[in-house]
């Protein structure tokens, strides 16, 4: 059940947090919804396709706040990395969350931006510096339902509510890992009807 429900709900949450912190990027969120649905009709998987302005907000937001940070490993032979020596049967703990705001792979990392998932700028980097739902054999099962999932529940709030959070900066947000990452203090959004 955690796998996919408490995952998508933190990390809906978490979209909802970004958004409501910065009003101009909720604003272009609202005309691309607008240009794409108008303000009645349902989502449909096709048009789900076309938000590519909310895949990059949602992409940005879980970069920043990665729900499942914490992944285990265990070495299956004698292995070397960046001159280290690790031998086989060795228990790795991974920290996403880390690795997403590295500014080795991050320039300027706690800087909201979602145009670091423009094709062009994915291109630059190394396949593995985003590991949202992990990656090679044991890499997440549901990340395309979850994405439309995400993509489906955005679509449908923020058409019809307006975002706001208490928090003002990313660098206010302390966090704790509960099996999927939390803000100690809530996620502190409100809603206002939009009409
Ligand atoms: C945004 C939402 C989600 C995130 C961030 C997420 C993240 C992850 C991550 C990081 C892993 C890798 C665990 C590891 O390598 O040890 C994983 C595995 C898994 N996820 Fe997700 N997940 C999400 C949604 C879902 C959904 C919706 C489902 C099911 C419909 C799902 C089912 C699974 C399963 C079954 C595995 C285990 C795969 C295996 O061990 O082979 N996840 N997920």
């Amino acid at each position: 059940m955690a796998a996919g429900s408490e995952t998508t709900a933190t990390s809906t949450s978490f979209c909802l947090l970004g958004i409501g912190m910065y009003p101009e990027v909720q604003a272009k969120l609202y005309d691309e919804l607008m240009d794409t649905f108008g303000e009645d009709s349902d989502v449909t998987w096709k048009d789900l396709t076309r938000l590519k302005y909310m895949d990059r907000v949602i992409k940005e937001c879980l970069r920043i706040f990665t729900p499942a940070p914490i992944l285990s490993r265990r070495t299956t032979g004698d292995i070397n990395i960046e001159g280290i020596d690790v031998p086989s049967n060795t228990n790795f703990i991974l920290n996403y969350n880390y690795l997403h705001r590295n500014p080795k792979y991050w320039k300027d990392p706690l800087k909201f931006d979602p145009d670091r998932f423009l094709p062009e700028e994915v291109a630059k980097r190394h396949p593995y510096s985003y590991l949202l739902f992990s990656g090679g054999p044991r890499s997440c099962i549901g990340s395309k339902f979850a994405e439309m999932n995400i993509k489906t529940l955005l679509s449908v709030i923020l058409r019809k509510f307006e975002i706001k959070t208490e928090y003002k900066s990313i660098e206010d947000i302390k966090l704790k890992i509960n099996v999927v990452l939390r803000p100690t203090t809530g996620f502190m959004i409100s809603v206002k009807p939009r009409k």
